[in-house]
């Protein structure tokens, strides 16, 4: 297997979702394939926080998340859990600042897909070189979600990274939704990332669907 190409992987994060356990209130499989349905492209596994699962429980909750995206041919992400992605032969991992350096996380990994969190462009560059194939730029604007999470920084940080040269493809996250989707896309992102858009959702279904069409109609107006 070779390295994911940039193209084919920009087009895998037009519509990132990210879920555990205790970011839904409904049943996390019924939700997850609503969000299928609705139009998502990648989908990451991130157990933690609160209640969260951990062990065999979390094993099998991965699993079953994880042969609902292969159903539908989403690729499965792992957030911070490396040795669990490798468990699962899961198609990536996603890992931030405080977690493994991505240097070594990209040896254990060979060529699944490696996603490092970046909050400037010094945190950007060090990724790339060691071996990142995206970055998860954020929080764009105020969450709730991610208890430790650093101070919203707005749409400009992607801005600065494009300006300086960067093409990998990014994904913005943090309090995005499908009513502040076309800022992000047009300051650079290839693509948004979001939790409670569409885990909390009364229809996960519908906010997909919107998500996706924001986007969509960003791209088209940039070009
Ligand atoms: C796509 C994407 N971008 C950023 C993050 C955040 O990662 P990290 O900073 O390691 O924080 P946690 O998610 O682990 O709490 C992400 N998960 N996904
Ligand atoms: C995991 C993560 N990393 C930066 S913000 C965030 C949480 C995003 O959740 P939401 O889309 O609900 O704001
Ligand atoms: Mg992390």
């Amino acid at each position: 297997m070779a390295r994911i190409s940039t193209k084919q992987l920009q087009e895998k994060l037009r519509v990132y979702f990210i879920m555990g356990s205790n970011n839904c209130q409904k049943d996390p499989f019924a939700v997850l394939t609503e969000a299928i349905e609705g139009g998502i492209t990648l989908f990451q596994f991130r157990e933690k926080g609160q209640g969260a699962l951990s062990g065999k429980e979390k094993y099998d909750f991965a699993k079953e998340l994880q042969a609902i995206c292969r159903k539908h041919r989403i690729p499965f992400i792992v957030n911070d859990d490396v040795e669990l992605a490798l468990e699962l032969d899961a198609d990536g991992v996603h890992i931030g600042q405080e977690d493994e350096r991505a240097d070594l996380v990209r040896k254990k990994i060979g060529d699944k897909i490696l996603g490092v969190s970046a909050h400037n462009l010094e945190e950007a560059r060090r990724a790339i070189k060691q071996g990142a194939d995206y970055l998860g730029v954020g929080p764009i604007f105020p969450t709730s979600t991610k208890e430790d999470a650093k101070e919203a920084q707005g749409v400009a940080v992607l801005r600065t990274l494009r300006e300086h040269g960067l093409s990998i493809p990014i994904v913005g996250i943090g309090g995005i939704t499908p009513h502040n989707t076309k800022e992000v896309i047009v300051a650079g992102a290839d693509g948004v990332s979001v939790i409670s858009a569409i885990s909390l959702a009364a229809s996960p279904r519908e906010n997909a669907r919107m998500l996706a069409k924001a986007v969509r109609e960003a791209l088209n107006k940039d070009v």
